[in-house]
């Protein structure tokens, strides 16, 4: 597929800071992702997943600095911030009255002159992002009308559609069921590993994050606590000590899973 633009890109994330009003929400996060890398973002609910996400795009302010290969982020035109970055919000706002396939085509955009016409290329690239995503059915549907993973596949395909260097995915999976799920995450690592696609996800399952990404940051308090291969990271101790949770944490073929545990019959009411 040849979705992605000019292969992936480094992004180092320096010293990212980022508050609500005077609460402080980041904490000196320091991140590097490589070219055709794959970081996951984990942590406990309020951690400061999104914030950071959205921070290193340039919508929350932020201290600290943003670079994509080597340069800061800050400043950077938005057109070409938009061919460098592409995201795909936890809670998209979808426009009414667009049709999917309209709505796919508007990732796009940074890659014509203001008012141009698409031209045969961007068909080209839409239709194959569709397709990979299974939209092609619903392309005249509005995309308002379909349902909530359909929704977040069309936002998915509209953000491979900008043929970005980077992709930020803020839970791409909350809304579908395991083979969708498995679907977009399978795209997703094909293309880092074909194109070198560098991706940035948050991902709430701990076993898919094991499995898909090759590097897992743990965000706790606004902190990264932890940041390695998912071995490394994912280990029952820390799911322990930083969401509270009893699991066994098992090797699987491609990485850690976890595998949540009852608690004992003493402890349950
Ligand atoms: N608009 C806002 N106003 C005030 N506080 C906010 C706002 N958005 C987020 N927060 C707070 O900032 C903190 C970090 O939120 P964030 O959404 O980044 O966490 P998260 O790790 O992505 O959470 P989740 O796993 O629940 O999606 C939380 O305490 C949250 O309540």
């Amino acid at each position: 597929m040849s979705t992605p633009g000019a292969g992936g890109a480094r992004v180092e994330v320096l010293g990212l800071s980022a508050a609500f009003g005077r609460t402080r929400v980041l904490e000196d996060v320091r991140l590097a992702v490589e070219p055709g890398g794959w970081t996951a973002v984990i942590g406990p609910n309020g951690s400061g997943k999104s914030t950071l996400l959205r921070s290193v795009l340039g919508f929350h302010p932020h201290e600290g600095m943003v670079r994509v290969d080597g340069v800061p982020t800050t400043g950077m035109p938005r057109r070409e911030r938009a061919r460098q970055l592409a995201y795909a919000p936890q809670r998209p706002v979808v426009p009414e009255g667009v049709s999917t396939a309209d709505y796919v085509a508007l990732g796009r955009t940074p890659h014509r002159s203001l008012l141009a016409a698409p031209r045969p290329g961007d068909h080209r690239v839409v239709a194959e992002v569709m397709g990979r995503l299974e939209l092609t059915g619903l392309a005249d549907r509005l995309v308002t009308t379909l349902s909530g993973g359909e929704q977040q596949r069309a936002v998915l395909a509209r953000a491979l559609a900008q043929q970005p260097r980077v992709l930020l995915l803020d839970e791409p999976t909350a809304a579908l069921d395991l083979g969708h799920a498995q679907q977009v995450l399978d795209l997703v690592d094909r293309l880092r590993r074909q194109d070198g696609l560098t991706v940035l996800s948050t991902l709430h399952d701990l076993s898919l994050a094991g499995q898909y990404a090759d590097r897992l940051a743990l965000l706790s308090a606004g902190r990264v606590v932890a940041e390695g291969r998912p071995a490394d990271v994912l280990t029952a101790d820390a799911l322990a000590s930083h969401y509270g949770a009893r699991a066994e944490v098992v090797a699987g073929p491609h990485g850690p899973a976890v595998l949540p545990l009852r608690a004992p019959d003493g402890d349950r009411g």
